[in-house]
């Protein structure tokens, strides 16, 4: 039976991720990056594409689980007739060839364990052949080898293209296994040992969570989320995912299945946000830096997405061997949406690019320069239409969301030349542009029959991210327009309490077939109006429920379901993570500002 996505828990090594289910299974792991063909793709299909399972002989799944202390090595709970065992899995920060480490230990008595190992290459779909190295097994297909070691007393055998092993583990005994990942050209991987690899793994966690500023409510759920983002770094470069997973879908059985392994502009901002306010500001000078290579050239040719290492060319393609997560196909790997124009990225980067000033990173030339450079280019196309935040794939549209962020783009410029009036620029001409742009929002995307901003200018339709409109300072949060908005999306956007991002009923705006969930980080937007707007128990009512969706293991998905309490969507995402953090920012300072 198919595991529920928040079913998985996450480990990584700020390169890539790997998804471990309740039954022990390593189900889904891209190597050597996120956005690398995976090696496990049993999520999207069946055991015959890719999986990694350790556990008790017979058992089926674990009696508990979570991280150890504010990391992200997972510790597994294993209870049976004879014995309890723990498994501790987790993926070394590295500056060489990835491992997943997987530490089984004895707790008391003693335990039967088995493994069994698929490696399936490019998403499930190569057996690799399988020898024998010395104290190694290795697969090896085209350009990927994988290399397993374990403790010598471990029996190890093939079976049907498979590596399956099995051992006795007693109370105090510890038995690892290290699969490393290596270019199949190159002689074998140098040898780690697991056991230092896990202190220090936990010392880097240690380290880097201990850092995090923030006190107030839900101090733990707030550091897990903050972890998370972390982990959808990639280290090498300060690029930012917006999920580990691709094609986990929106409706279970349908269409809505997209490649999440890239790093949007706009996701990447948002998390840079988070971090910040949490007091991370290396992550924020690293993607400054990632910005800058990453957009260099004509802002006229600047995406809305781009590879970990700035890659452009990111195809959408469908995988037609895997079956898709509970029958949802197509599985997609790259995106469309990198074609798109979506106006409101530009709002991101000023506000982050803004904000990282604010927050002390030293300013660099080449960084004010992009902005003023993406300010022109915005100057003379904020009138178009385009695809929004929600990257629609019907018709383009006069998305209210996007003029408001084109409003906060010049905004952030006039505010940045304010401060350091030393800066190059022109801020009379930013100040002119602003004051148009809210103008005509006022003017076309508000209904004043029915007070609320709808979503595109003359539509009836509403759109959640409306609700945005206060915490960008679009407006303030006492403006009627505000409060009517919050009201609108309130009455008509919400499910059990949680928020869609728009109605889906006729398929006309996004042009897609199906329906969706909720859409988490909408849900904590709604949470931050209505405490801006006043309304502080229902704000902290709907974030104390919101915090309740995530997993066992603090985790949540893009989407989630009221109707059958299943989380939904690629997992775990950046945006529902953000908006955790922002949420519980907003509740914190309101409470200190009393
Ligand atoms: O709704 C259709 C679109 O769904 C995806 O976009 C969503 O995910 C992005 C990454 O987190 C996010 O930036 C965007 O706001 C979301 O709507 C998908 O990537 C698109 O291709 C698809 O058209």
């Amino acid at each position: 039976m198919t595991q529920r996505i928040d079913d998985y828990a996450l480990i990584g090594d700020l390169q890539t991720a790997a998804l471990v289910g309740r039954d022990g299974s390593v189900d889904w792991l891209c190597l050597p990056r996120f956005d690398s063909a995976a090696c496990f793709a049993a999520i999207l299909g069946d055991e015959n594409n890719g999986h990694w399972r350790i556990a008790p002989k017979g058992a089926t799944t674990c009696a508990s689980r979570g991280y150890a202390e504010d990391s992200l090595v997972l510790e597994t709970y294993w209870e049976t007739r004879t014995g309890t065992v723990r498994v501790v899995d987790f993926m070394p920060q590295r500056d060489r060839s990835p491992d997943l480490m997987r530490i089984v230990e004895g707790i008391s008595g003693s335990v039967e364990m088995s493994a069994v190992l698929r490696l399936r290459f490019d998403y499930g779909s190569i057996v690799p052949w399988v020898r024998r190295a010395d104290d190694h097994r290795v697969a090896i297909a085209g350009p990927d080898s994988v290399w397993l070691r374990s403790e010598p007393h471990v029996k190890t055998w093939g079976q049907q293209f498979s590596t399956c092993s099995s051992f006795t583990v007693d109370a105090g005994e510890r038995v690892a296994f290290v699969l490393t990942w290596h270019p199949s050209h190159e002689p074998r991987p140098a040898l780690v040992d697991p056991y230092e690899a896990l202190e220090q793994t936990l010392a880097d966690w240690r380290e880097w969570s201990a850092r995090c500023t923030y006190e107030g409510p839900h101090r733990d759920a707030v550091v897990r989320s903050l972890i998370t983002l972390k982990a959808l770094t990639y280290a090498p470069t300060g690029g930012i995912m917006a999920a580990p997973t691709t094609s986990l879908p929106e409706e279970l059985g349908g269409v809505r299945n997209w490649d999440y392994r890239s790093c949007w502009l706009r996701d990447s901002s948002l998390t840079l946000g988070a971090l910040l306010a949490a007091g991370y500001v290396e992550e924020a000078a690293a993607w400054r830096d990632w910005l800058l290579r990453s957009v260099a050239g004509d802002p006229a040719d600047l995406q809305i997405m781009y590879g970990p290492a700035g890659e452009r060319r990111l195809p959408e393609t469908s995988l037609p061997w895997l079956r898709g997560y509970a029958d949802s196909a197509p599985v997609r790997t790259g995106n469309a949406a990198v074609d798109q124009f979506q106006l409101d990225v530009y709002g991101e980067v000023m506000d982050s690019l803004y904000r990282a000033r604010e927050a002390g990173i030293p300013p660099e030339r080449h960084a004010w320069n992009l902005q003023l450079s993406l300010l022109g280019f915005l100057e003379s196309t904020w009138r178009e239409p385009d695809e929004g935040l929600w990257e629609v794939r019907g018709p383009r549209r006069h998305f209210t969301h996007s003029k408001v962020m084109a409003w906060v783009a010049a905004d952030r410029a006039v505010r940045t030349l304010e401060s350091d009036p030393s800066l190059p620029g022109d801020a009379a001409r930013w100040r002119a542009m602003r004051d148009e742009i809210h103008a005509q929002v006022c003017a076309r995307a508000y209904d004043p029959v029915r007070n609320t901003f709808t979503q595109s200018y003359g539509s009836r339709e509403l759109d959640a991210a409306t609700l945005l409109i206060p915490r960008v300072g679009f407006l303030p949060p006492d403006d009627p327009r505000v409060v009517g908005t919050v009201d609108a999306v309130r009455a008509e956007l919400t499910q059990d309490g949680f928020v869609r991002r728009y109605s889906v009923d006729s398929g006309a705006v996004d042009g897609l077939p199906g329906q969706e969930g909720t859409f988490l980080v909408c849900s904590f937007w709604l949470a931050d109006a209505l405490r801006m707007t006043g309304r502080a128990d229902e704000a902290r009512e709907l974030f104390d429920r919101l915090v309740g969706l995530t997993s066992d293991v603090g985790l949540l998905a893009e989407e989630y379901d009221p109707a059958t309490g299943r989380q939904l969507g690629n997992f775990p995402q950046a945006f529902s993570h953000i908006g955790l953090v922002g949420t519980a920012f907003v509740l914190a300072a309101a409470e200190t500002a009393g």
